[in-house]
């Protein structure tokens, strides 16, 4: 006897009426990470400090604003995750094959009505089922590993359109994936840089309207390049708090802030959406539509040849937050290292002109090498992606709905092996 099939508008109206536990209830997984189990960036590094006798003064400030999480995005228990969607934003692969597997078949009914979204821009739709209340789709470059102003711009938007909706809606807690870096070859380090600058100028911007912005990470390789740009961008002691404010930090020390020692990345491993490769859920943490977001991009067209290092799949061990000996030794590096370089600034302040959504769509993402035992790969060849992000749309529809079985999670090694057409 099938389910009866849901009509997503009824149970939008229900599910976002619920709160606390009746809203838990709902869940689809129970594996769950609630927010106040997420530290803070200063949290984990004056649990670090700590450990090591030093004392961190001072509280409050961007660093208290931010966290970097490294596991599947769908598990945690925010007001909204940000999904890297395609352009038809009726799912695919990657971490929006993920989302849409763990909100179930309401998510792709809500998504079919927003019409699709443009490069750069974004829209938001009910949880549903995830844990998450909201998700927030954006469609990130195609940047086929090189980047250019345009890939940059489109990057940058994606992050400030999400968090616009995040302040239009009251929402308090979002979590980003890696925007871009994965099928739609968008070099790693600069994926980053962009990212952390856009979202900490906007927490600058508008300190009172977000209580934590989450980076979540899924690759080794990812969690070391924030783990150290982070260190250099959100100082810990980067705002002063008056004396009479300071309280004696209670925080306990993270039960699993000793880090981890850097293991060789497994290229054979294959990641889940599903797989327990998260950051350690570590004490001390507080707390919490369809609108489309207009955002428009200026497009100098002016090439950048970027070598984009390879990706190689993380082995699925979990992972620590930073601890004190790399923290400390990353602050020192930090010290000796010139200033973290900023992509193209003027991307992040203004963005004017058309967004080019029909290059980005021509563009051909490259094709990843991830078993590529090079450290950069130069990107050759590339092959296409189906511009719907999927080989067609009723496919994808069945696919999420007869994925709701647990054990039919798109892996990445299954996405290798999805359409991917080439246009004549
Ligand atoms: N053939 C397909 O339809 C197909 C195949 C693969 C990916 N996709 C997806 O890829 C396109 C977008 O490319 P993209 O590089 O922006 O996204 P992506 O390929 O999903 O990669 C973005 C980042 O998310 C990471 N990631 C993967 N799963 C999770 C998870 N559960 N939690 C947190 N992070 C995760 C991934 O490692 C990478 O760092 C879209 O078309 C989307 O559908 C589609």
């Amino acid at each position: 006897m099938s389910k009866k099939k849901k009509d997503w508008k009824t149970e939008k109206e229900r599910l976002l009426r619920l709160d606390g536990e009746e809203r838990r209830k709902e869940y689809r997984r129970q594996d769950f990470i609630p927010l106040e189990k997420i530290p803070t960036w200063r949290e984990e590094n004056r649990a670090n400090r700590k450990e090591e006798g030093k004392e961190v003064p001072g509280r409050g400030g961007l660093s208290d604003k931010v966290s970097l999480y490294k596991g599947d995005i769908t598990v945690l228990e925010v007001d909204a995750i940000v999904n890297a969607a395609n352009s038809s934003l009726l799912g695919g692969g990657g971490v929006d094959g993920c989302i849409h597997k763990a909100a179930g078949s309401c998510l792709y009914d809500e998504c079919h009505s927003l019409n699709g979204c443009d490069t750069g821009k974004a829209k938001i739709t009910c949880g549903y089922d995830l844990p998450a209340r909201y998700v927030i789709h954006t469609v990130g470059p195609v940047a086929r590993g090189h980047v250019s102003t345009t890939e940059t711009n489109d990057l940058t938007s994606c992050y400030q359109n999400s968090l616009r909706l995040v302040k239009e809606h009251g929402l308090s807690s979002v979590a980003f994936p890696c925007i871009s870096t994965g099928i739609y070859g968008f070099p790693n380090e600069p994926a980053a840089d962009i990212a952390l600058k856009t979202v900490k100028r906007w927490i600058e911007e508008n300190p009172d309207s977000i209580t934590l912005v989450i980076f979540c990470v899924f690759l080794e390789t990812d969690f070391n390049i924030y783990k150290k740009k982070m260190a250099a961008i959100f100082q810990d002691n980067d705002m002063e708090v008056p004396e009479d404010q300071q309280k004696e930090d209670d925080t306990p020390p993270s039960p699993n802030s000793t880090v981890k020692e850097e293991t060789e990345e497994d290229d054979n491993a294959v990641i889940q959406c599903d797989s327990q490769i998260q950051s350690p859920a570590l004490g001390g943490r507080k707390e919490e539509t369809g609108d489309e977001e207009e955002g428009d991009n200026d497009a100098e067209e002016k090439e950048e040849d970027v070598e984009m290092a390879s990706q190689n799949p993380e082995d699925d061990t979990r992972d620590n937050a930073p601890n004190q000996e790399e923290t400390k030794e990353t602050n020192e590096n930090q010290e000796e290292k010139e200033e973290v370089e900023i992509i193209n600034d003027t991307a992040e302040g203004d963005n004017q002109g058309k967004n080019k959504e029909d290059t980005a769509e021509e563009d051909q993402p490259a094709s990843k090498d991830e078993d590529s035992q090079a450290t950069t790969v130069e990107m050759e060849d590339v092959s296409e992606i189906n511009d719907t992000g999927t080989s067609n749309r009723e496919e994808m529809k069945d696919h999420v709905e007869s994925s709701e079985e647990p054990n039919s999670i798109p892996t990445d090694s299954n996405q290798s092996k999805d359409t991917v057409e080439k246009k004549d």
